[in-house]
């Protein structure tokens, strides 16, 4: 059975993952972009408890339990046609227990590496609050707990795969174009 290739995409918020990873698949036709939180988005408005519990994380700059975040990347994958792809897995793994249930439901998929978007707070912060998608999770008080959560949680994550020696770190200051070639390098495309 050929599996599909996993790149996890890592950075705080407003660093530019979904604004590569759009650039990704404009340009290789044989990548998938999956953003976590637009999955869980999505479920939220499902009117059910689950739901409300992801809008009340959404809110509180808190992350929804890996279970729930798995099934949905896992079902995508699936609605996607799961073997040969490349995958961009936008947003996760978030913290420990995203990054143990994704191995721990899913051991057989081989991860080729995490792109870590670095980048310094002030910009994220200004990218976010000019950002102008109506996302309801833009406004500093939501913005201020989501950096914590970043800080706290995920960059340990960033500093796993760093250990495992499957890391691709760039600097994601700077204009989207240049930020693309340096993306491309770190993925040794073209
Ligand atoms: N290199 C850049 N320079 C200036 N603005 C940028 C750059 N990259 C992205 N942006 C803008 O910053 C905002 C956030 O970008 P994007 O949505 O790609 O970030 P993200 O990492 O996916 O954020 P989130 O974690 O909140 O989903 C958007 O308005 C986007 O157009
Ligand atoms: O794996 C994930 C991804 C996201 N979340 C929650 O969604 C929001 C928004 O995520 P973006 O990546 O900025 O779109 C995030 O703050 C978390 O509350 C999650 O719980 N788990
Ligand atoms: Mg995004």
């Amino acid at each position: 059975m050929a599996y599909p290739r996993i790149i996890f995409v890592l950075g705080g918020p407003g660093s530019g993952k979904g604004t590569q990873c759009k650039k990704l698949i404009d340009t290789y036709s044989d990548f998938v972009h999956l953003s976590a939180g637009e999955l869980l988005r999505e479920a939220r408005n499902s009117g059910s408890e689950v739901g409300e519990m992801i809008e009340k994380c959404i809110m509180e700059g808190s992350i929804v339990p890996a279970e729930v975040t798995v099934g949905l990347l896992r079902d995508a994958m699936v609605r996607n046609g799961w073997e040969k792809k490349k995958f961009l897995i936008d947003g996760f793994p978030r913290n420990d227990d995203n990054y143990d249930v994704w191995f721990r439901m899913l051991p057989e998929i081989p991860v080729e590496c995490c792109l870590f978007l670095d980048c310094d707070d002030q910009v994220l912060v200004n990218r976010i609050l000019n950002r102008s998608e109506g996302r309801s999770d833009d406004n500093i008080e939501t913005l201020t707990k989501r950096l914590k959560t970043y800080k706290e949680c995920t960059q340990p994550i960033v500093k796993r795969f760093g250990d495992a020696g499957k890391l691709a770190s760039i600097d994601a200051l700077g204009d989207p174009e240049i930020i693309f070639n340096r993306v491309k390098a770190a993925l040794s495309l073209e």
